[in-house]
């Protein structure tokens, strides 16, 4: 199978192509073996060229290079290496299962022998895509601890500077400005930033998030250390006066959230996100649905690739005809907002999603109501507490299921699945059909592929019929950078 890098299309012809290259791939080639492709010298070249640590470069080209390693590359050069990487991903994949089912002897003959990698969709837009940047606080080049920006060197090596990311291609002009805005805040304020908790300091990172719109919400994490509230509350007021009536009033920020907290990272439930000023959600439109985000709440950070990235799950949880109602149980897993969930809705019978956070959930069951749709419902919990209950109960001919059989889709955060989840699914011969996307799938998500095809094992309590991998879609969410999200689908 050739594989060509596709140009940038728009999403209906996009549609279209994915169509033709999934219908191919489940009736005409279904078994291709994984392509190895080698890269064309010019791109080996310049991969060699790239210095991971050169004390000849500048700061801006160090830090380009640790956050957006791709950066110097054409576009088409950084598609072919992630190609690349993710076809060596499929193949590590598909020799591991192989050597598993050789090894127990299986008697159930699984076709893992290779199955059909597309070629990468494209981001449909390459510079300054993210809707969500967090920028740090630590030492800069000229030593001053109250720099924001993001991090040259590691924690570990003790030789981290901050530097600001100004020349950041993947990063919007709002977030820098409000970057450099909070810099001057902190700067200005008496209080100290925090570099390490325990040594004290206040001032720590900033979240930027941005909508179509151009609606800016920017959310501040602060050390409260033994500073009393009262004493709290007056640093509060300097820093929505600093954005409300001060300089930082050009950011005309939509919404500034305050989230005091002596945890790395911790959510609404454990620390408050405090609203200083403005609205409490910022809205987006992906494929014509509409989304509230809360400041706690996963959103894809590239809204343009997340289209592109829906509309290939869409296609790949009913093949049979996406633009139709296939009825039946589409299980979303790791739902956040519920954008997917929702954007799936009107082909099947009922959505179920499965959501840790709670605000997430909260923003997925108002998005539900906010597009009209009357067929989801969202459960907050622990994915793996949750699906164990309620999978069991899902099959095809349940009331209220369409007869349309379980699909499942799972879009786990780095981690992967627990292993209750996978065995869930598993276990319940409905799910016939499983679609995996993953944004690290040399990861942990390697270990959950692996488990949905292993041959059955009673020790580990994964009695149910091996999935079997048909197809794999790379699509570029992360432009400049090594990542992208990875959509995998298992049937059985
Ligand atoms: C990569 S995001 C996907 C969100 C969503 N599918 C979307 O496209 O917007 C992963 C989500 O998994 C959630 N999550 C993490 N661990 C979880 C768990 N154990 N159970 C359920 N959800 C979990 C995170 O809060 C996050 O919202």
């Amino acid at each position: 199978m050739a594989l060509t890098v596709p140009c940038m299309k728009p999403v209906k012809t996009f549609q279209r192509q994915l169509q033709g290259f999934l219908w191919k791939s489940f009736f005409c080639i279904s078994t291709v073996d994984i392509v190895k492709v080698k890269p064309p010298k010019k791109i080996r070249r310049k991969k060699q060229n790239m210095k991971a640590f050169d004390e000849s470069m500048s700061w801006e080209d160090r830090l380009a290079d640790a956050v957006t390693p791709l950066w110097r590359l054409s576009y088409d050069e950084q598609l072919h290496i992630k190609q690349q990487n993710q076809e060596n991903i499929l193949k590590q994949f598909s020799s591991k299962l192989s050597h598993l089912i050789l090894a127990q002897q299986s008697p159930v003959v699984n076709d893992t022998s290779g199955f059909s990698v597309l070629p990468i969709m494209p981001s449909p837009v390459r510079d300054c895509y993210r809707n969500k940047s967090t920028f740090s606080v630590n030492k800069g080049v000229d030593g001053n601890p109250k720099t924001v920006g993001f991090y040259v060197g590691t924690g570990r090596d003790r030789n981290i500077i901050c530097v600001n990311g100004d020349h950041l291609l993947n990063m919007p002009e709002k977030h820098k400005q409000v970057a450099r805005c909070y810099q001057e805040f902190i700067r200005l304020s008496p209080l100290d930033s925090c570099l390490l908790f325990h040594k004290g300091g206040h001032w720590r990172e900033v979240t930027v998030r941005t909508n179509a719109k151009g609606h800016t919400m920017a959310i501040v994490y602060f050390h409260p250390q033994t500073l009393v509230p009262e004493e709290i509350a007056i640093h509060k007021q300097a820093l929505v006066d600093y954005f409300t009536k001060g300089p930082g009033a050009i950011c005309e920020l939509y919404s500034l959230f305050f989230q005091e907290t002596s945890m790395t990272r911790c959510d609404h439930e454990e620390s408050p996100y405090q609203l200083l000023y403005g609205q409490a959600h910022i809205h987006e439109e992906l494929l014509s649905f509409k989304f509230r985000i809360s400041p706690d709440a996963f959103f894809q950070v590239n809204t343009a690739a997340a289209e592109v990235l829906f509309t290939v799950a869409r296609e790949m949880c009913f093949p049979e005809g996406a633009a139709d109602r296939v009825g039946g149980t589409l299980l979303d897993v790791c739902c956040g907002t519920g954008a997917i969930g929702i954007t799936l809705s009107p082909a099947v019978e009922q959505v179920v999603g499965v959501e840790l956070v709670p605000q997430a959930v909260e923003d997925a069951r108002h998005n539900a109501a906010l597009n009209g749709v009357l067929n989801c419902q969202f459960l907050a919990g622990k994915a793996e507490v949750i699906l164990p209950r309620i999978v069991p109960q899902l099959s095809s001919s349940e009331e209220g299921s369409g007869g349309g059989g379980v699909a499942a889709l799972v879009n786990p955060a780095r981690a992967g699945l627990h292993y209750r989840v996978v065995r869930a699914l598993r276990n319940q011969p409905d799910v016939r059909r499983l679609v995996y996307v993953s944004c690290k799938p040399d990861g942990e998500a390697m270990r959950n592929f692996i488990e949905l095809c292993c041959p059955p094992d009673p020790q580990k309590k994964l009695t149910g019929e091996a999935f079997t991998p048909r197809v794999a879609v790379p699509i570029d969410m992360f432009p400049h950078t090594q990542h992208c999200e990875l959509v995998l689908l298992f049937e059985r």
